[in-house]
């Protein structure tokens, strides 16, 4: 527990607290991410979703870091986050645009258990939960998100069966984005998808992340 006179003890973890521009940045859904990020505090270590190394930077590094495929998300219709894991991005995603219907996908029982439990506690319901992996999925959606579940080419080969026809794929990637995009166009290509475009985002405290989207044309 931490002394609040003293402050927190030697190798003592201490989570990190919303900012007044996270707060902005979430708006009415802000309570309900809050909500989420005390689960990923309480429980998060325990089920082997977050190590505790990441709770001093919960909302910068994961939170709003999954906020920025928001801008590019359809207007309406349906969206697949794929690997979902803890709920990243896709939660987030389901607290920011609540008129979209979103699916987790997720192989893993014990992490299907907790996006279950996260759905239940956040009263979500706007989200359904897959235990599947991604190439076992046969319905096509009108956006696909992921976040550290596969290099640009393999997560273009995971997931262009589910694009529909104008649907995106949405990745949030870091440094290394352009150099995926460059090693990923003939799979690319291949999967007769448009060219990849990578969208920088500013995010809270000017960090920067970048979206990679990759389109499946609309037939003429
Ligand atoms: C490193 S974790 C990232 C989780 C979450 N997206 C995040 O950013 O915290 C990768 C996740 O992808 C899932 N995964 C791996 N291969 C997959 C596949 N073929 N289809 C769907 N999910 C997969 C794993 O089970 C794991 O939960």
């Amino acid at each position: 527990m931490v002394d609040e006179e003293q402050g927190p003890g030697a190798g003592e973890v201490v989570p990190e607290e919303a900012s007044e521009e996270v707060r902005e940045l979430f708006g009415l859904s802000f309570s309900a991410a809050e909500h989420f990020a005390q689960m990923l505090v309480a429980e998060g270590e325990l089920r082997g979703l977050l190590g505790p190394r990441e709770l001093p930077r919960l909302w910068s590094r994961h939170l709003v870091n999954s906020a920025a495929v928001v801008p590019f998300l359809p207007a309406r219709g349906t969206v697949a986050d794929v690997g979902s894991g803890a709920g990243l991005p896709g939660v987030v995603v389901a607290l920011l645009r609540p008129d979209l219907d979103v699916t987790l996908i997720e192989p893993m029982e014990r992490r299907v258990d907790w996006l279950e439990h996260v759905v239940v506690e956040l009263d979500l319901d706007n989200v359904t939960v897959r235990r599947a992996r991604a190439e076992e999925v046969r319905d096509r959606y009108d956006a696909v998100t992921a976040r550290a579940v596969a290099n640009l080419s393999k997560l273009v080969r995971l997931t262009s069966p589910l694009l529909r026809q104008g649907g995106s794929l949405l990745a949030l990637k870091g440094a290394r984005a352009e150099t995926e995009v460059e090693e990923a166009r003939y799979v690319i290509k291949k999967a007769k998808l448009e060219p990849a475009v990578v969208h920088e985002v500013l995010t809270v405290g000017e960090e920067l992340t970048k979206v990679v989207e990759v389109r499946r044309p609309r037939r003429g």
